[in-house]
């Protein structure tokens, strides 16, 4: 029998995520934090971990090369990758907002210029308010940007809100909570329905 694939984010969340693998009783026995390794089998080899860049696992689910994918919700959206949300993992919690330098306000203007990691997030933000946006695509240190003139104001993750705060910026607006979800490829879905299921309902018990 073919294994069930798994992508897996690379960063934050892979550590609790590989955790709670675990406590459900599947073990990767030659996984360790500073392997470079991007494939693991588990025991019994019905299960294989690929390790992906986190914006990529939804399209590796979506295309079919894994059947599921750990990943936060920011790349689910940002991916807009066809696949079935079934569960949320509870791990990697964030939210996604609109920020700015704590001396404005939010202005409604004829166009702001916003910089993020996530244009059409960011795009799907201000449109739903009917305002137009000009998207600065920036790939880090978002927080930068309206500091020194490169946009007015950030759509970005925020956790503890501590990188806003020492670069003087505030929150304006609350966009969407994020966490890391499990996604399933909708082929698989139906052809691997009990294997899916299965691993499904031992991750709600290692939850509870
Ligand atoms: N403070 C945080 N900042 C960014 N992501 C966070 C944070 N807290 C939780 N997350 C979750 O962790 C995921 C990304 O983790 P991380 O930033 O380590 O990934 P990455 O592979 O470095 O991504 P990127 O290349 O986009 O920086 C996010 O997609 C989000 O779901
Ligand atoms: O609210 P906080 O707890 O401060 O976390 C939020 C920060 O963490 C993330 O950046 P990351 O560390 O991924 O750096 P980068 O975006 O510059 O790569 C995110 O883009 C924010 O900048």
């Amino acid at each position: 029998m073919q294994p069930i694939t798994i992508a897996l984010a690379k960063g934050r969340p892979a550590k609790s995520t590989i955790a709670l693998l675990e406590k459900t009783g599947i073990h990767f026995n030659d996984f360790h934090e500073k392997s470079r390794k991007l494939v693991f089998y588990n025991d019994d080899q019905t299960i294989k971990l690929i390790f992906v860049k986190a914006i990529d696992v939804p399209t590796y689910v979506d295309k079919g090369a894994a059947d599921i994918g750990i990943v936060g919700k920011d790349n689910i959206l940002e991916s807009q990758a066809d696949v079935y949300e079934l569960l949320d993992l509870g791990l990697g919690k964030c939210r996604f907002a609109v920020a700015g330098k704590e001396d404005q306000q939010l202005k409604q203007s004829q166009q702001l210029t916003i910089a993020t990691k996530y244009p059409i997030i960011a795009k799907r933000h201000f449109d739903k308010k009917g305002q137009s946006i000009e998207v600065v695509k920036l790939n880090g240190s978002v927080e930068l940007a309206p500091l020194i003139g490169l946009a007015d104001y950030i759509v970005d993750i925020v956790e503890t809100g501590n990188t806003l705060k020492e670069n003087g910026l505030t929150v304006f607006e609350e966009i969407e909570n994020i966490s890391t979800r499990l996604i399933v490829n909708k082929a698989s879905f139906a052809t691997k329905s009990a294997e899916v299921q299965q691993l499904i309902n031992q991750l709600k018990s290692a939850l509870e």
